[in-house]
């Protein structure tokens, strides 16, 4: 997951592949519950990790059940629809969870204990006064201790004896259908008799009752409908485990990689995007976005668990749609129709101002900073394409909502060329964390960026280029320790840097089973880290890297960690020879005097003993050889800024460099 302040997504050109999606969440917290409620131990495959599906696992575990995580399959033990008796008032924080919150509030009003439950600030604004009324209706006691009509909530234990069965429990449908989700959900645990529970008004978001009801059956509960105003509940009935249970892929998730096809033309070889976890027979209701997709111009093909998306008809086709039924993937279709022929209007959607933000005010402003014309009301939005000359560089607010972070992506296609970035792109998490990861896996980018920062041994650059790629969410490259990992797979083989051996060397760093993660260096699945660090390390890499063939095999290497969404990296001749169309070079140097100081500093906290004399020394005359070698000596780029950072601290420096890489990007403010 990118953790950065924001996230630079460079301007895309084709897209092709094949992607495996997360588990959805709909169906995750549905059946976690469910599992929960029941009796018996269920396990669930393939369920989603996110933030959603976390807070409602802190709620179950802190509610008794028993929870075994190996891998993608989760063991859960319920608590068979009874809680122990006398437990401590529970509080707890459901995040921005509507699939936690709103079948809690249900379950937990109906299983007796006394408990608290609360979210974030945002979660304090969406309304639950409907789903709370019809509880009260039938005897549950629940207080607002906050605005009423919105979380948090106090739930006090109920005497199940004196809850009202009798008439129909009713419930207005028209805000959210998670209200009518909750009750669905949590009323076989008072079912006695047969409970009847009457829609008022007309329900929004259909779609998502039927996956409410085909898992209620998976747990034995069969609900009796007419239509979509009455639901019952029969006498006697209780929630018994499936054992197994295989949660599909989020189409909702899917929904962007089905407009990535739609979008984007391949490359050589694959021309589609295949999507994986998910096919056209889902029981999830936003499945029904390939129809829209396909009325916008996409070939969509699909089987048993895949779809299979590539471009049909460009410009794509303006839609006029009532998109009740697809909540949260229309607003893909927004994005999409910067695209197309027309101006497209998305309909019947009001429903979108009470989710993570309000979705309808958010889309409009952050379409129009892109250039697009749009208009919106009430309950719907109007998006007018745009032309090339319209586009502009911008700045996405995402307003910690996961869906304005994913659909803004797709406007990095857009034919001016131009990147996007995406604020705080961490709000992915509440639904797919590896989302951009997942996109970076498939698209592909006339060019990626790459910052170059080369300077001599001891300068701070590999401490300055981690810290900004760090920020930038880009890869890093510590080419210096390519040369010092040749080194000691060179001394391994039994050879030493003399021209006779330099065939052989090249031959080894050109098959280097190298990989860098979490700050490590594996060779070969060997943490080398600390063994490349030595000082003798240092003399072999500096050596090695003087042998031209060695240079041309390492050359190809290090241009392959040149991946979406950006680069930045260290060594000697970054700017010069690996990447020289790099964007930003800089030259980082330091006065001998400062980098003997700063290396002695840091032997001496590993506990070796040096002197500053002899370290200052081997410096320069490490210095002299690097400059003066014939292949890529040390010298700064001719377009390379030049940071001399004897006087500064670390922090001053980054400052800098991400000064001058933001003096480059073309967005204004957000
Ligand atoms: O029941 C569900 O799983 C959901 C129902 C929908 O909400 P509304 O019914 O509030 O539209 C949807 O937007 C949400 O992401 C998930
Ligand atoms: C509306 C959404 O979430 P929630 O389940 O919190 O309602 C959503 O995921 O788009």
């Amino acid at each position: 997951m990118f953790s950065t302040a924001f996230l630079d997504i460079p301007a895309l050109a084709g897209a092709s592949g094949t992607v495996r999606l997360p588990g959805s969440k709909s169906i995750s917290n549905r059946v976690l519950l469910l599992a929960a409620l029941a009796s018996g131990t269920t396990t669930v495959h393939d369920l989603l990790d996110s933030d959603d599906t976390r807070v409602m696992l802190d709620a179950l575990r802190a509610l008794g059940c028993g929870i075994d995580a190996a891998g993608s399959t989760l063991r859960i033990t319920g608590i068979g629809g009874q809680l122990k008796p006398g437990g401590p008032m529970l509080p707890l924080f459901l995040g921005n969870a509507g699939t936690a919150m709103r079948p809690l509030t249900a379950a937990l009003s109906l299983l007796g204990g006394e408990f608290e439950l609360s979210g974030v600030p945002r979660m304090h604004e969406r309304p639950i006064g409907d789903l709370v009324d019809a509880l009260t209706q039938l005897g549950c006691r629940i207080d607002y201790l906050g605005n009423p009509g919105y979380p948090p909530l106090r739930i006090r234990p109920v005497d199940h004896g004196a809850l009202v069965l009798d008439a129909p429990i009713r419930v207005r449908g028209d805000v959210s259908s998670q209200f009518l989700t909750a009750l669905l959900l949590a009323l076989p645990l008072a079912a006695r008799k047969d409970i009847v529970i009457e829609v008022v008004g007309e329900l929004i978001s259909k779609p998502y009752i039927e996956i409410t009801l085909n898992l209620l059956a998976r747990f034995g509960i069969a609900v009796q409908r007419e239509g979509w105003e009455r639901f019952t509940i029969p006498a006697g009935s209780r929630y018994s485990s499936p054992g197994d249970i295989h949660v599909e892929a989020d189409a909702s998730s899917a929904s962007y990689f089905i407009a990535l096809g739609a979008i984007a033309t391949g490359a050589s070889g694959q021309d589609s995007i295949r999507i994986e976890g998910v096919g056209a027979d889902s029981i999830q209701g936003d499945i029904r976005f390939i129809e829209a997709a396909r009325q916008m111009g996409a070939q969509v093909d699909s089987g048993p668990n895949w779809l299979d998306v590539r471009r049909g008809a460009w410009p794509l086709k303006a839609i006029d749609l009532d998109a009740n039924h697809i909540p949260d993937a229309a607003m893909t279709l927004a994005v999409m129709a910067l695209y197309a022929d027309g101006p497209s209007t998305l309909r019947n959607i009001a429903s979108w101002r009470v989710k993570e933000t309000d979705r309808i005010d958010a889309m409009a402003n952050e379409l129009r900073k892109l250039g697009a014309t749009v208009d919106s009301g009430p309950d719907f939005i109007r998006v007018h394409p745009l032309e090339r000359p319209g586009w502009q560089a911008a700045s996405i607010r995402t307003y910690d909502d996961h869906r304005v972070a994913m659909c803004f992506s797709l406007a990095a296609f857009n034919p001016a060329g131009l990147p996007v970035r995406i604020l705080e792109p961490h709000c992915v998490a509440k639904t797919f964390p590896d989302y951009f990861e997942t996109l970076f896996s498939v698209a592909q980018a006339p060019e990626v960026p790459v910052i170059c920062i080369d300077g001599p041994t001891a300068s701070g650059k590999g401490t300055l280029a981690a810290e900004v790629a760090r920020l930038l969410g880009y890869h890093y490259l510590d080419s210096g320790s390519l040369y010092r990992v040749t080194g000691l797979a060179m001394r391994r083989a039994g050879l030493s840097a003399e021209p006779q051996h330099e065939a052989q060397i090249a031959a080894l760093a050109a098959a280097l089973p190298l990989h860098f993660t979490e700050g490590k260096v594996l060779l070969a699945g060997e943490d080398v880290s600390d063994e490349i660090r030595t000082e003798a390390a240092g003399m072999d890499a500096s050596r090695v890297s003087t042998l031209p063939a060695v240079r041309a095999a390492l050359l190809a290497l290090q241009q392959r960690f040149r991946q979406l969404p950006g680069l930045v990296a260290d060594g000697r001749d970054m700017g010069t020879v690996i990447f020289p169309d790099a964007a930003l070079k800089v030259f980082l140097t330091a006065s001998a005097a400062q980098r003997a100081e700063r290396r002695h500093k840091q032997l001496i906290s590993k506990g070796i003993s040096t002197t500053l004399d002899s370290l200052r020394s081997d410096l320069e005359a490490r210095d002299a050889r690097d400059s003066s070698r014939s292949v890529a000596p040390l010298k700064p780029a001719q377009d390379a800024r030049h940071l001399d950072n004897s006087q500064l601290s670390i922090e001053q420096s980054i400052d800098q460099v991400l000064n001058w890489w933001q003096e480059k990007q073309p967005f204004k403010p957000a």
